[in-house]
């Protein structure tokens, strides 16, 4: 696989040159003034989702410089390489294939043969799962002694499923109530069991390695509470979502839907861990969920660079983090039931690309994964968009709207709409105040989504979309977007920490931690 880190490529000290006699001058207000094709030049189509570009600091050159940067670092040749199941998770030496997840045959053409055999053995297994873990979902459903289910796992194993059944509430037709535990502060599990019983209860442990500290202590109190509410049917009332069945098992577990390690945590709510979403929303939505994320598939896989959107996203990203030096962006969904949206693509982005080294362990000379953050519109206009319009720091603002409401009050949704049109009109247009209090200096960018329904197709379209944005730019950067090993130093601590509150022992620790620990334990 033929990959050279983008500051490597010829592309780069162009785009350079570029940045420094163009693009850094580039007023979007000019942009629009002389070209009048600028939208159409500069917004893409893709399955269930529109992209206006257009409000972006870039012009024709800047995107063919861009495009010749991702040609140059070998972007397709490694889509390529995680699609045909290479190890591209150099560091765990896994296969990256959450795409199979999706998929819904296993075609793949034009790949190594052992490759072949290896994806249909695993496709094979991802079907049979997959209609295992639907079966389990209607049959939950269908349970009229069922009323409410609860998810407990964290990360990965929580944020997507969490996000896709606030995301699809409209979609939800079974009437039970979902919940999900995550931290390992007691406070959230101990506010829920008072209003559960353990005969409508069902918990959903969801962990991919089924060791995570905090599922682990919140399962079992789950499990003493069950049985000391009198509980004795582990079977019916607790089910795995895991690669650890025999973790899960050895837990008293026995019923389990697994998945596999070529599945990265924050790529896994496509697997057994979306089975919340599937309850919800019902077996046929959940495959609608998978069919709009595998049409965005096809698009990555197969559309020409100049016309494909995760690609055209993914330039912009590094065009901004490297080149403009832009260290944040904000999301900004306009839409309610995109509320835990910005929150799982933090974990899809940071923890992706939040990297120092490149994927051989060369430190890198430039920044990767921006601060992603964000709440919805409107309700981000009347708290921090004031920094946006006239801080000091530029961040780009990607807008999610959604064309269709699904409720029928009267005058609501035209508002919201021409609140997030507004907003990003200001952004660009600015104000003129003589440089006052009241100034807007405009030419701030900002890229919108646009959604024609929020539905399970939809939504499946624009996660598959952020993930394949984040490979790109990842890709481009040289890093193995596949790993985590930034979350390990924390967790090592903890388990060294934790019986220090207890005897005290304050032996090797630095001079804050000793302090701290002495004051929680006084
Ligand atoms: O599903 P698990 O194995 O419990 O892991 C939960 C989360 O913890 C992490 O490994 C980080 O510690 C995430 O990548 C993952 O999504």
């Amino acid at each position: 696989m033929a990959r050279t880190r983008c500051d490597r490529t010829p592309a780069w000290a162009q785009l350079q040159a570029h940045y420094q006699s163009h693009g850094k001058q580039l007023d979007l207000r000019d942009a629009f003034a002389q070209d009048a094709q600028r939208f159409a030049r500069f917004s893409q189509e893709a399955p269930y989702v529109f992209a206006d570009l257009s409000k972006n600091r870039i012009d024709a050159t800047t995107e063919a410089l861009l495009l010749d940067l991702a040609r140059q670092s070998g972007v397709q040749e490694h889509r390529d390489a995680m699609f045909a199941g290479e190890k591209i998770n150099n560091t765990e030496q896994r296969e990256v294939l959450h795409v199979l997840l999706r998929n819904p045959a296993a075609v793949q053409s034009g790949i190594a043969q052992e490759a072949t055999l290896f994806i249909a053995t695993e496709q094979a297994k991802v079907h049979t799962t997959l209609d295992a873990m639907l079966a389990y979902a209607e049959k939950v459903r269908a349970d009229k002694a069922i009323t409410d289910v609860v998810n407990i796992g964290i990360g990965g194993s929580d944020l997507g499923p969490q996000m896709a059944v606030l995301a699809l509430d409209a979609f939800a037709t079974t009437g039970k109530r979902l919940h999900f535990v995550s931290n390992v502060d007691g406070h959230e599990l101990a506010a829920k069991l008072p209003h559960l019983k353990a005969e409508s209860t069902v918990f959903l442990i969801a962990s991919k390695t089924f060791t995570t500290i905090e599922t682990m202590t919140n399962a079992a109190s789950a499990k003493a509470w069950f049985e000391a509410q009198g509980g004795t049917d582990i079977a019916r009332h607790f089910a795995a979502l895991t690669t650890n069945v025999p973790a899960a098992n050895a837990f008293g577990i026995t019923t389990t839907f697994g998945f596999w390690d070529w599945v990265g945590g924050r790529y896994s709510m496509w697997s057994a861990i979306g089975l919340p979403l599937a309850i919800a929303i019902g077996a046929a939505g959940f495959r609608e969920f998978l069919a709009g994320a595998h049409a965005m598939d096809e698009h990555f896989r197969t559309a020409p660079l100049e016309s494909n959107l995760p690609v055209r996203l993914g330039l912009l990203d590094v065009w901004y983090r490297n080149f403009h030096g832009f260290t944040s962006r904000s999301i900004a969904p306009y839409h309610s039931a995109l509320r835990r949206v910005p929150a799982y693509l933090q974990q899809l982005e940071m923890e992706s690309n939040g990297k120092r080294v490149d994927a051989s362990g060369e430190a890198l000379p430039f920044g990767t994964s921006p601060v992603l953050w964000g709440e919805p519109g409107t309700n981000g206009q009347h708290a921090y968009f004031q920094m946006l319009h006239q801080g000091t720091d530029v961040v780009p603002v990607e807008f999610i709207a959604v064309k269709k409401a699904r409720h029928d009050l009267k005058g609501h949704h035209p508002m919201l709409l021409a609140n997030v049109l507004a907003q990003a009109q200001a952004l660009m247009v600015g104000k003129s105040d003589a440089g006052g209090h009241k100034h807007f200096t405009g030419n701030r960018p900002s890229t919108f989504l646009l959604l024609e329904d929020l539905t399970p197709a939809s939504l499946g379209a624009l996660i598959a979309l952020q993930e394949h944005r984040v490979f790109v730019s990842g890709s481009l950067w040289g890093i193995n977007s596949f790993d985590q090993w930034g979350v390990e130093l924390g967790k090592v601590l903890a388990k060294d920490i934790e019986p220090r509150l207890a005897s005290g022992d304050a032996t090797g620790l630095d001079g804050s931690t000793a302090g701290l620990l002495a004051r929680l334990r006084g």
